[in-house]
């Protein structure tokens, strides 16, 4: 599903690229953690994921697509695949729950009748009945962050990329997140994670993949956040 070739991302005026050569492969219905400390290169390979920046060399190839040589028109094409979730949760402020939700199928054009249906599902699986109506400022965090969630997967997205979804939020409302990741995995969405959350990880026995300094230090099954080898 996502593939890696000796990739590296060097940002002009850096002597050191913030990805250095990194090779891996994330299979169809993975859940992947990206762990490493700051400024290790986890922003940057999501990032590449979505083809925000290209690789300085090497190649990326996102469901059997190399997508450096995507033309741009065809970028958010590919990024309609893709639901994204970051610690800042990112919703539209002047907007309810349900339009936030309503917006992430209206800009790829999904007929009214889709809305209707998919939104108040959507809302559901989250555990968000009842609060369609309400502005995001009238959530906690943790009721923000599964808007953001339900945005992320209301179009049903081949890959789920979270940057720190539990990074603001305190552990027992994270562990609820990482429920609503877990079973949006389980139903076949390839979900790639990058946390600094060692309670998590260790938790949740999953694929985990260590950056250093750009460099790819450990790809461990079924890993935990700190070991090493
Ligand atoms: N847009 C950018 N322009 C220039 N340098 C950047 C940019 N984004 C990241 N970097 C640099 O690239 C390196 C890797 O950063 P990156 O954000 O990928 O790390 P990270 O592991 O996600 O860190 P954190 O855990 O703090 O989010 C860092 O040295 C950072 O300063």
């Amino acid at each position: 599903m996502i593939r890696f070739e000796k990739v590296t991302k060097a940002y002009p005026g850096h002597a050191q690229p913030a990805l250095d050569q990194v090779s891996v492969e994330i299979e169809k219905g993975e859940f992947v953690f990206l762990v490493g400390s700051s400024g290790s290169g986890k922003s940057t390979f999501l990032r590449l994921v979505l083809r925000e920046y290209r690789p300085t060399a090497g190649r990326v190839y996102v469901a059997g697509k190399e997508i450096n040589r995507l033309s741009n028109w065809k970028v958010p094409a590919l990024r309609r695949q893709i639901g994204t979730v970051f610690q800042d949760f990112r919703l539209l402020p002047n907007k309810t729950v349900a339009e936030n939700v309503a917006f992430a199928m209206q800009v790829t054009g999904r007929s009214r009748a889709d809305v209707r249906k998919l939104v108040p599902e959507t809302l559901e699986l989250v555990g968000l009945e009842g609060k369609a109506d309400r502005m995001p400022d009238e959530l906690s965090g943790g009721e923000q962050q599964r808007v953001a969630v339900a945005r992320a997967y209301v179009n049903r997205p081949m890959i789920l990329i979270a940057d720190e979804p539990t990074g603001n939020l305190d552990p027992t409302t994270s562990v609820g997140i990482m429920k609503l990741l877990d079973r949006i995995n389980r139903e076949g969405t390839t979900v790639v994670m990058a946390t600094h959350d060692a309670g998590i990880v260790d938790q949740m026995r999953k694929r985990v993949i260590e950056l250093e300094h750009g460099r790819m230090l450990r790809d461990q099954s079924q890993g935990v956040y700190g070991a090493r080898g």
